[in-house]
């Protein structure tokens, strides 16, 4: 049945879900890196493909900003069978070992948004991500000699809320970097008994409005989306074992 906002059919969405916010990026993913890739939604800008990648039937689906739209995308894709959403983002650096463009492999998220907040009816939570998606996606990372960091994340909702002082302060506590999805992404995944994993690229430091150049950026995420596709056929082949 035909989602509210995913647009999608039964048997249009893959087991394996790419999530980046940007439907620019879900293009490019899916026109770069897929094999035979279909559009199969764009309602509202969520631009959802399917298609395959070393014979792995793989869906790039775009979840917006923020965690509202990205909690009903999560939502909406597992009622159409999803079983494994990675999201494949951008994040601000707070720690300043996170350099412009750096791969950082989020093993959690600190909750500091909304969405979770009245799901969980402010009940105390740590959103996580799977232990087998982070594994696939470390190792994918070394294989392919792609430098990263893996740890916590800040998912947050006022993206000009944050100052360098906020980032100085979170990184104290070992967060990585800031950006505006995972925390709801891996609690609805979780509610559904879904694997869950989120990649980013740091595209900027906290408080900072400048980006890193466009090109430093765009070679940050296509090295990010190769190491999320191989960690896709190693979950893939794990789960044939
Ligand atoms: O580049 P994406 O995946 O959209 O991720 C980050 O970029 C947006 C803010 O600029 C937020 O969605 C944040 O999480
Ligand atoms: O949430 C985000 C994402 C990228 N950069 C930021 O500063 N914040």
């Amino acid at each position: 049945m035909s989602q509210i906002h995913v647009r999608a059919q039964a048997g249009d969405v893959a087991e394996y879900v790419l999530l980046p916010g940007d439907p620019h990026r879900a293009r490019h993913i899916a026109q770069t890196y897929l094999e035979d890739a279909t559009l199969y939604a764009e309602h509202r800008q969520l631009l959802g493909f399917t298609g395959t990648y070393q014979g792995v039937p793989v869906s790039v689906q775009t979840t917006g900003m923020g965690c509202p739209s990205a909690a009903i995308v999560a939502e909406e894709l597992a009622r159409l069978g999803a079983k494994t959403l990675i999201r494949v983002g951008t994040l601000g650096g707070a720690a300043p070992r996170v350099r412009p463009a750096d791969l950082v492999i989020a093993t959690a998220a600190v909750p500091n948004d909304g969405t979770t907040r009245q799901l969980l009816g402010g009940a105390p939570y740590a959103p996580a991500a799977s232990f087998e998606v982070v594994e696939a996606s470390v190792q994918a990372a070394r294989a392919a000699g792609v430098a990263h960091h893996a740890g916590l994340v800040m998912t947050e909702d006022a993206f000009y809320a944050s100052t360098p002082e906020h980032a100085r302060l979170w990184a104290s506590r070992g967060v990585l970097g800031f950006e505006m999805e995972a925390s709801a992404i891996f609690l609805v995944a979780a509610q559904h008994g879904l694997r869950a994993g989120c990649l980013t690229t740091c595209s900027n430091d906290i408080g900072d409005p400048q980006l890193v150049p466009e090109e430093v950026l765009a070679n940050g995420v296509d090295r990010m989306v190769r190491v999320a596709l191989e960690a896709v056929v190693r979950l893939h082949r794990a789960a044939r074992a």
